[in-house]
């Protein structure tokens, strides 16, 4: 008879659960679930799997995770983790209505450098004139930090969503972003059927319910070059798995000062010759810290540090 099954290499487009879909080479899909019980997959995972033993209700099993380049952090509400794998960029969608949170645009930042992946802040609404001009000339601190940003209106189309597309060609970009920036309505712009295609995977991992997956992949071109991950807004963005005393050095316009700390292991919150509270002004002036952004330095490192025990 036949040898034995071959390992065959996919790459995780949506979970569920414990349940994944996995795209073969060819396009086509299955759907697995992890051998074991440690191993859990996330999407933009590369798997190695195998057919499963006929009458088993699955397609395949997960065998092996491939090495990932990086993981990217997130905790709901209820402190259950999902992530996404191997990531060029994030893409922090944020809108000039309804009106964001400085302090969830600051931990979605955090949580990019912390594994090294580019941000990009898109900021959507440019129709909005009065609301848009408003937030972008208050973001100014945020490109001054080095980040990047770009204006969009997904209203109006044309050259504003030609320049994000050309920041996500040939990458792969989670999407973030608070309800009712226009995640969807991006995701739908460039993957049109995107939102049917999620409802149907969403069926087939959970036994036909009406539930969404929580992260999806989709690809934006043909050639299967440039992708796209959907993600549930952050309204509860955990950083749990930061340690409080590598804050600092996540936050750019802190990190500069750190150096002129008195104490090596300073925690800025109330040392004697602190370098970082010295800078901190509340005109936000170039050069030094807005008391908004200290305030949400100190509130984390008070929850993160708690977080320990
Ligand atoms: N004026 C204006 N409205 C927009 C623009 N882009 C999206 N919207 C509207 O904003 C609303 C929210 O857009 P969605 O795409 O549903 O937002 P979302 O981020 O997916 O929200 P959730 O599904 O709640 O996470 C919709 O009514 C959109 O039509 C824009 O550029 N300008
Ligand atoms: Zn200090």
């Amino acid at each position: 008879m036949s040898g034995r099954p071959t390992l065959t290499p996919g790459l995780v487009v949506a979970t569920y659960g414990r349940h994944c879909m996995v795209e073969r080479a060819d396009g086509s899909r299955l759907i697995c679930h992890p051998r074991g019980k440690k191993s859990t997959a996330v999407v933009g995972d590369k798997v190695l799997w195998l057919p499963a033993a006929t009458g088993q209700g699955e397609d395949g099993t997960i065998e092996k995770l491939q090495p990932r380049r990086n993981l990217f952090y997130r905790q709901d509400e209820i402190r259950t983790k999902s992530f996404a794998a191997n990531l060029d960029q994030v893409l922090i969608l944020i809108a000039a209505e309804p009106e964001f949170s400085e302090t969830q645009l600051s931990r979605a930042l955090i949580a990019a450098e912390a594994e090294r992946i580019s941000p990009l802040i898109v900021l959507n609404k440019q129709d909005l004139t009065e609301p848009f001009d408003r937030a972008w000339g208050w973001l100014t601190a945020y490109r001054d930090m080095g980040y990047r940003m770009l204006p969009l209106s997904l209203k109006d189309g044309g050259g504003t969503l030609e320049a994000v597309k050309a920041e996500l060609a040939g990458k792969t970009t989670l999407v973030l972003g608070p309800s009712g920036a226009g995640k969807s309505t991006l995701t739908n712009h460039l993957v049109p059927g995107a939102l049917a295609a999620t409802r149907e995977i969403s069926q087939a991992l959970n036994t036909g319910k009406h539930t969404t997956t929580s992260t999806t992949w989709y690809w934006v071109d043909k050639e299967a070059n440039t992708a796209l991950i959907d993600s549930p807004g952050f309204q509860e963005f955990g950083l749990h798995h930061i340690d409080a005393r590598h804050l600092s050095g996540l936050m750019p316009d802190i990190k500069p000062f750190v150096e002129r700390c008195k104490f090596y292991n300073c925690t800025h919150l109330h040392e004697p010759g602190c370098g970082v509270m010295a800078a901190v002004k509340n005109d936000g002036s170039v050069g030094s810290i807005s008391d908004r952004r200290y305030k949400i330095y100190s509130d984390l490192f008070a929850e993160l540090d708690a977080s320990k025990f």
